[in-house]
């Protein structure tokens, strides 16, 4: 019973080590900057190079393939690292499935529309027949995502490898943790402090919301009575309040839950199939650009993404952010191998699962 328990206490914390952003020259991320980065963690670069020197390779050609017939995994997978990393770290504990021992974070309301599961198990059954036992589900989820982050036009980022997997989940923490998308700006900005993030590098995750889609059930409460109010969320354009209003009828807003992610049993569960597509125009030079000049325009689909514009930081960012491509494409790499990195289990913590879904 003992290996069940949260293992916190004895992770690495490596966010206290902030990486000098500023220093870059436009378009790479220098190694440098890396090395910095990571010198206070125990990862290694191609910490798989004699045990599975093909694991990288493995994932990638994977994702690649699948995405072909499956081009929603891509930002299903980019929410799920983040989903990962930002509850205890990135230790694969959203992977784990209920069992007697395990409160499984995917089953959590908040997290009831993730999506990718079945990908992440593909490419560990691939990594499990060409090396068995030696590849982390917690190190296939952050590469994973940064994949699918070039694949949507983002950029590049070299991640350190040797995470090990957790042998618990935690479903209490993210009911209480995870920002709601009903959350103010300071609830947003106290969330992302708490793990290290700055204001400007929350900013640039929320950039990842420029691709994939969005559930009309976490907006609809800002369509037609704001707060109790028995008007739109003033904040929305007019204009883009009838695109988002033609997308997801009246009597399922009404009947919506206004509380921070309705449960499963909630009315909202009638309009699941309703959302927002919100790549329209990816292309490379687009990957955050669209999300960040839709908050210009008060066309953030999210009340949370929207409050952005409201405090004097964030907004300076997101003006930032919306005029020059090539710093968003840095920041966004940056705060990535950040977000990948954060409390993570390494040697001798943890395990390496057979299975993604089941402590070992
Ligand atoms: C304040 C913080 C955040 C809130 C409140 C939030 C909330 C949400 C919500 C409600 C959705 C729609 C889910 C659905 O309809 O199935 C969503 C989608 C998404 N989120 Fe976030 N999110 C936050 C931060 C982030 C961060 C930091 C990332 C990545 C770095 C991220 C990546 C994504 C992606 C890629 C999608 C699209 C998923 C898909 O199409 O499958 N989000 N988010
Ligand atoms: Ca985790």
């Amino acid at each position: 019973f003992d290996q069940h328990k949260p293992t916190t206490t004895t992770t690495t914390f490596n966010f206290i080590n902030t990486i000098p952003i500023h220093s870059f020259s436009s378009g790479s991320v220098s190694l440098s900057a890396i090395n910095n980065h990571y010198s206070q963690s125990l990862l290694q670069y191609d910490f798989y190079r004699d045990s599975c020197p093909h694991a990288e390779r493995i994932v990638r050609s994977t994702i690649h393939r699948l995405h072909k017939t499956t081009p929603s995994l891509i930002p299903a997978l980019i929410r799920l690292a983040f989903r990962d990393c930002f509850i205890q770290g990135c230790d694969a504990s959203i992977l784990l499935d209920d069992d007697i021992y395990i409160d499984p974070e995917k089953e959590s309301p908040p997290n009831g529309n993730l999506k990718g599961f079945d990908v992440i198990d593909t490419i560990k059954s691939n990594l499990e027949e060409a090396c068995p036992g030696i590849v982390s589900c917690a190190d296939i989820v952050v590469l994973a995502a940064r994949d699918c982050v070039v694949l949507a036009g983002g950029p590049f980022y070299p991640l350190n490898t040797g995470r090990r997997d957790g042998s618990n989940s935690f479903a209490d923490i993210v009911t209480d943790e995870l920002p709601s998308p009903y959350a103010d700006l300071s609830q947003i900005i106290a969330s992302f402090k708490s793990r290290g993030f700055d204001e400007r590098e929350m900013v640039t995750l929320l950039g990842a919301h420029n691709i994939g889609v969005i559930n009309c059930k976490f907006f609809k409460n800002r369509l037609y009575n704001f707060s109790g109010t028995n008007e739109p969320d003033p904040s929305l354009d007019p204009e883009f309040l009838n695109v988002l209003r033609s997308r997801c009828n009246e009597v399922d807003a009404l009947s919506t839950s206004t509380s921070a992610y309705t449960s499963h049993t909630s009315p909202s569960s009638l309009i699941k199939e309703q959302e927002i597509t919100m790549d329209s125009e990816k292309s490379v030079s687009n990957f955050g650009m669209l999300y960040y000049r839709s908050l210009l325009q008060g066309k953030g689909v999210l009340y949370a993404d929207q409050q952005l514009m409201e405090g004097e930081k964030t907004k300076y960012w997101v003006h930032k952010y919306a005029s020059n491509p090539s710093l968003f494409h840095q920041d966004f790499a940056m705060a990535m191998m950040k977000l990948s990195d954060l409390q993570v289990l390494t040697m001798p913590m943890g395990q390496i699962r057979r299975t993604c879904s089941k402590v070992a």
